[in-house]
């Protein structure tokens, strides 16, 4: 389960890419699945428009003929009724005039059915046409109507022809035959020649019977034929409307528009093939294609160049993974604790050598720069953050720095802070800091003990002389660069010293020196500096102290030793000092010329009679 878990966190950038890249392709293919749909409706119903309002100009201009023609007709008969002797003339004549719109012929059948007269050849024996529907029709119909028939072949001429008819009656209004025009079919669709259709284009004159009167393209196919089971035909068809299907004709594939052209019975249906209609999809969709797939190799190229550079990257960061791990082990091994630090977060992570070094357990210890700021000594932390700084800017090379840090149980230890930073922004600012903890406590004790062994007398715990003169170097240097300021030195000798040494014992000696030590601190400033120079000879510096106080502070100390003679069992011994004293002059040129007046002083005060302090102002 673990193993699972963690192969997918490994895996998971590749997943992520793979499902990134698959989520990009998905959604450009569905985009030009979306827009194809689209552009497709988009033609349908734009052809579906087209068509209708050709289906509606054509009907108009079909009504427009048949309506020229019926014209004709009215006229013809009229003429007949009239003139029956000079028809034929009359024929020829309306013949010439509209030859450019209309050719026709014309023929009168009688009320038996026999025809009468035919303007392309008067028969020699009589003919019957009374089995003609457009006959019978007019035969039982008692209105005056115009008959549209469908197309004949005609006896005579052997030419296909559509028969307009009107009844003829009488003056007694009695049914007295029937006055015909043959038009070719051809008058239908020569309006259409004229017109630019698209390719497989189809457009037919129909009776509402399905009986067809026309048709164009290849207008021989259909004629004498019908079209059945159409949309348009039947009692409860609507005035216009559009249909799908295969031509019965010529087996294409097409979407058509019909108008009817109710005072005649006649419907005219026009019709685009689906392939013509859907020709620009198929050129758009190659393109689409083409254009999809160039972007989705595009887009696996990069996914594929990614995954490289991320797997370099991961290869990398798994290489500089272990390395760290390995140093980190090391150092964690030598007893140090490892820092690593986001500089812009303020995030630290912390080894657990640290957090043990201080005596935590390592949950008890986060992630926040805080934890270490807060635990660092007060008094460190300004020359700390200092070092920090200065290594931020470049001005050193590895940032090193020894600090106290506050331990779980209250005490401090001493910490060797060591680090350089390993990552800057462009601009030179600091990332990332690494950088090691190490305990030098006890280093720190040792050199603590060595100081105090090297500037400190054993027996008295005063500084000894080097040291008491390194700081009256250091007094002089700031007199020097203050000059207002005071400063007064103090050589105090113990009286008869010798003759305790010779009367008690050495030892006692010893415990003279280390009472006077003992008086000469108590009764002694903070920021006085005190010091045997050697054997019985002390040196004091009253610092920011004028010879008067000096001389002040001189005779009351004599006064204090006086007054504490040194008790050994039942002894008391009286002991006295006497003391030189002198300023520190800002014109001395060292502390050996302050050092010789207080000498000079002190000679003079053993020589007043020893117990006293004398000043020397020169
Ligand atoms: N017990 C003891 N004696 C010391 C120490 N250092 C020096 N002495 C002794 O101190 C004595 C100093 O004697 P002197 O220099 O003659 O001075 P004094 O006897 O005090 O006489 P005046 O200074 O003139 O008052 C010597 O006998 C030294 O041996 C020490 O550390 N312990």
């Amino acid at each position: 389960m673990n193993k699972t878990i963690q192969t997918v966190q490994k895996n998971s950038p590749y997943l992520q890419l793979g499902l990134i890249v698959g989520l990009l392709i998905t959604i450009l293919w569905t985009a030009i699945y979306l827009d194809l749909q689209r552009s497709r409706a988009e033609l349908y119903s734009k052809s579906e428009r087209d068509l209708s309002n050709l289906a509606l100009a054509f009907g108009k201009e079909i009504e427009s003929s048949v309506k020229t023609i019926d014209l004709s007709l009215l006229d013809l008969r009229q003429y007949w009724r009239g003139n029956p002797g000079d028809f034929g003339a009359a024929v020829r004549n309306r013949q010439a005039y509209l030859k450019k719109e209309l050719a026709f012929q014309v023929a009168i059948i009688g009320p038996d059915g026999i025809l009468l007269f035919s303007s392309l050849e008067q028969p020699s024996t009589p003919i019957d046409l009374s089995d003609r529907e457009h006959f019978r029709v007019h035969q039982v119909r008692s209105t005056d109507e115009l008959y549209i028939s469908k197309p004949v072949l005609g006896r005579l001429s052997k030419q296909w022809s559509i028969q307009f008819t009107r009844p003829i009656y009488d003056k007694d209004d009695r049914f007295a035959g029937v006055i015909v025009l043959s038009v070719s079919p051809e008058y239908f669709y020569r309006f259409y020649r004229s017109i630019n259709l698209p390719a497989d284009a189809a457009i037919s004159v129909l009776r509402d019977s399905g009986e067809i009167l026309a048709r164009y393209p290849d207008p021989g196919v259909a004629l004498g034929k019908s079209m059945s089971n159409a949309p348009f035909m039947g009692p409860m068809a609507r005035e216009e409307g559009t249909f799908r299907r295969i031509s019965q004709f010529d087996g294409i594939e097409r979407l058509y528009a019909w108008r009817k052209i109710g005072e005649y019975e006649l419907d005219v249906v026009i019709g685009y093939s689906i392939k013509g209609i859907f020709a620009p999809y198929g050129e758009q969709r190659s393109r689409y294609i083409a254009v999809g797939i160039l972007l989705s190799l595009l887009l696996l190229l990069v996914g594929y160049l990614k995954l490289i550079t991320t797997r370099q990257q991961q290869n990398a960061a798994r290489k500089l993974a272990e390395n760290e791990e390995r140093w980190r082990v090391a150092l964690e091994a030598a007893g140090d604790g490892v820092w690593d630090w986001n500089v812009a977060q303020e995030r630290v992570i912390f080894s657990n050598g640290w957090k043990t070094m201080l005596g935590f357990l390592p949950e008890e210890i986060g992630t926040g720069l805080d934890e270490w700021k807060k635990r660092v000594h007060p008094d460190d932390m300004a020359k700390t953050m200092q070092d920090v700084m200065e290594h931020f800017s470049g001005k050193t090379k590895f940032y090193a720095n020894e600090h106290r840090v506050r331990c779980k149980d209250g005490g401090w230890k001493w910490i060797l802070d060591r680090g350089m930073v390993i990552q800057r922004d462009k601009d030179g600012n600091p990332l990332r800091m690494v950088g090691t903890h190490t305990d030098i406590s006890s280093r720190k004790e040792m050199e603590q003990t060595l100081n105090k062994l090297a500037t400190t007398d054993a027996l008295t715990e005063l500084s000894n002389r080097r040291h008491f003169l390194e700081r009256l170097n250091n007094e002089l240097a700031r007199i020097k660069r203050y000059p207002g300021t005071h400063a007064s030195v103090l050589m105090a000798d113990l009286d008869y010293f010798k003759k305790i040494n010779d009367t008690y014992g050495h030892a006692v000696g010893d415990a003279a020196l280390k009472h006077f030590s003992t008086l000469l601190r108590g009764t002694a400033r903070q920021s006085d500096f005190l010091g045997r120079l050697g054997g019985e000879e002390f040196g004091v510096l009253l610092t920011g102290t004028d010879v008067s106080e000096a001389k002040k502070f001189s005779d009351h100390l004599c006064t204090a030793l006086r007054e504490s003679p040194l008790k050994v069992g039942e002894l008391s011994i009286p002991i006295t000092v006497s003391i030189g004293l002198t300023r520190l002059k800002f014109t001395d040129t060292d502390v050996e010329q302050a050092l010789h007046r207080a000498d000079m002083a002190l000679y003079e005060a053993k020589r007043l009679g020893r117990d006293r302090a004398v000043t020397n102002c020169e």
